[in-house]
């Protein structure tokens, strides 16, 4: 991650959020995101065991716990993943084992996966390209094949896709193949490519994993700023407790598919459970 472009010498630009789903975190009531009981298990093993949480609009929520806890089976039900037969997963209302991957996407969640799902031989501009498109009314095929009306929206993908590489501090890399980046810098333009399909709900899945102790201290000021600027709510899943803390309004605990903690940073750090959960794994 380039740590020379922190959040605080990014230059504010507003992108427009006109197709955006959701009502504005300060307008619309109740949770963006409800979980209620939720139970996922593979042969034999209970993955989640009746899980329930809420993620406030506009707020940064963590989830963490312990390798095997059921944090990335949690996201993977999230983005439809992952099929459950127990319990139920509504965003913004509308309860989302009824919708099919594609429709969750669209529907504003977008996310970022713990090993990077980037396209490698395209440039960091052309992969946020991808998840614009995914917002397009077009679509990639009419895109494809140069229908009418592509060319005004191709200048807006375009000029939106320039702004978000200007936000991440892209600016530099932003004609370089993927492949060609290091890691750091690959997994922001992975931030940027969920971005660019402007979601109301943006799940991070282990940002900090690989990054130097410089670059995590750039992650957190980053992802505020995302929050701040594009009025997102973030659930963030990372084993890196001190970057959890710092970002996050709320946390969410999780061991052995169960939640075992919830509540603010202070309240989470203190609770026995979560203690004895990290003393016996990896603390
Ligand atoms: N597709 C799958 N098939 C079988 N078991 C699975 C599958 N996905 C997850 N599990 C099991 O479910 C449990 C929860 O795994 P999960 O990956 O959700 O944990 P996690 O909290 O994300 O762990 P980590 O921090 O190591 O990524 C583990 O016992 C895991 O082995």
């Amino acid at each position: 991650m380039q740590t020379s472009s922190a959040p605080a010498e990014v230059q504010p630009v507003q992108l427009r959020h006109d197709t955006h789903p959701v009502p504005a975190a300060a307008t619309a009531a109740g949770p963006l995101l409800a979980v209620r009981d939720l139970c996922v298990r593979f042969r034999g093993i209970t993955a989640l065991d009746q899980v329930s949480f809420d993620v406030a609009r506009g707020q940064i929520t963590g989830l963490i716990g312990p390798n095997g806890a059921g944090k990335t089976t949690l996201f993977n039900c999230l983005s439809r993943l992952y099929e459950y037969r127990e319990g139920s997963i509504t965003f913004d209302g509308q309860a989302l084992e009824k919708m099919s991957r594609h429709r969750v996407a669209a529907l504003g969640i977008g996310r970022t996966f713990q090993n990077l799902a980037l396209f490698a031989s395209m440039t960091v501009l052309d992969n946020i390209k991808v998840g614009l498109h995914a917002r397009t009314h077009k679509g990639f095929l009419a895109h494809a094949l140069r229908l009418p009306g592509v060319a005004t929206e191709e200048q807006a993908c375009s000029r939106r896709a320039a702004e978000l590489v200007r936000f991440l501090g892209l600016e530099a890399v932003a004609q370089q193949r993927v492949a060609e980046l290091p890691f750091g810098t690959r997994k922001r333009v992975e931030l940027g490519r969920a971005l660019a399909s402007q979601p109301a709900l943006l799940l991070l899945d282990e940002p900090a994993a690989g990054l130097n102790h410089e670059e995590v201290g750039a992650l957190g000021s980053l992802i505020r700023a995302i929050r701040d600027q594009f009025q997102l709510t973030v659930l963030l899943v990372e084993h890196h407790m001190g970057l959890v803390m710092s970002v996050s309004d709320h946390v969410v605990a999780l061991s052995f598919g169960r939640k075992i903690a919830e509540g603010t940073p202070a309240q989470v750090q203190r609770n026995p459970e979560l203690i004895q959960a990290y003393l016996g794994t990896e603390a």
